[in-house]
């Protein structure tokens, strides 16, 4: 397989989360580095663009999702975008415990939906510039996210452009290492089963010079 194609070239990412975490402006800070205090935004959203990280370049596909309550037409449309994703960022407000809440809820569909464990998934907590307003302690934080096996960010996308592009620095890092992990998985069983065909093949040999 030639280098390139062994390199993961694009990766499509999903921003989850409860409504009013500041999904919309982790996604425009990434891609602009600006932050924008007011978004129109009642619909999915995808993004395009190219990044650097770790020195190659990718390019992404980040959907930025609405959360409604989970039930019927949005719990599909959220199943779908899920199903699409290669790699997942969990968002919750340190001000809205509910936002907190739901971060363990969204993981179990992840899992659920991808039918495997160890699915790239960074768990980012925002607001932090609202010390006034948190009810989230970060080592809350930083258990879960241990508990549910995924990174953790604390960070304020009104504050800090750096740790957002650290964040999705990290997915992408995680999402390439399941890129390689698989093909790695794919080329054993290519091998494995060129041996077995090559085994059938002597097998047959012998048995044809017996008689
Ligand atoms: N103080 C502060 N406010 C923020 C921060 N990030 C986002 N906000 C504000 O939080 C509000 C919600 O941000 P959005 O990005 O629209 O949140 P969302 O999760 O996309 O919301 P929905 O579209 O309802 O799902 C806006 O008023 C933002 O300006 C932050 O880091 N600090």
């Amino acid at each position: 397989m030639s280098e390139s194609v062994r390199r993961m070239l694009r990766a499509k990412l999903v921003v989850l989360g409860r409504d009013n975490c500041g999904k919309t402006a982790l996604c425009v800070r990434f891609i602009t580095r600006r932050f924008i205090g007011e978004y129109e935004h009642k619909r999915e959203v995808n993004y395009r663009c190219q990044k650097i990280v770790d020195k190659e370049a990718i390019e992404l596909e980040i959907l930025d999702t609405v959360n409604k309550d989970c039930v019927g037409a949005a719990a599909s449309s959220l199943e779908s975008s899920i199903k699409w994703g290669d790699g997942f960022l969990i968002m919750y407000s340190v001000t809205d415990r509910s936002s907190f809440e739901a971060v363990s809820r969204l993981k179990r569909l992840i899992d659920h939906v991808k039918q495997t464990l160890g699915i790239p998934t960074v768990v980012v907590a925002n607001k932090c510039d609202m010390e006034n307003g948190r009810v989230v302690r970060t080592d809350e934080g930083q258990a879960l996210a241990s508990d549910l096996r995924c990174s953790f960010f604390e960070l304020s996308v009104a504050e800090d452009a750096s740790s957002v592009e650290a964040a999705f620095g990290q997915l992408v890092r995680e999402v390439r290492q399941e890129f390689q992990r698989h093909l790695l998985a794919m080329d054993k069983r290519s091998r494995m089963l060129q041996m077995r065909h090559a085994l059938k093949n002597k097998l047959t040999r012998s048995k044809t010079m017996q008689w």
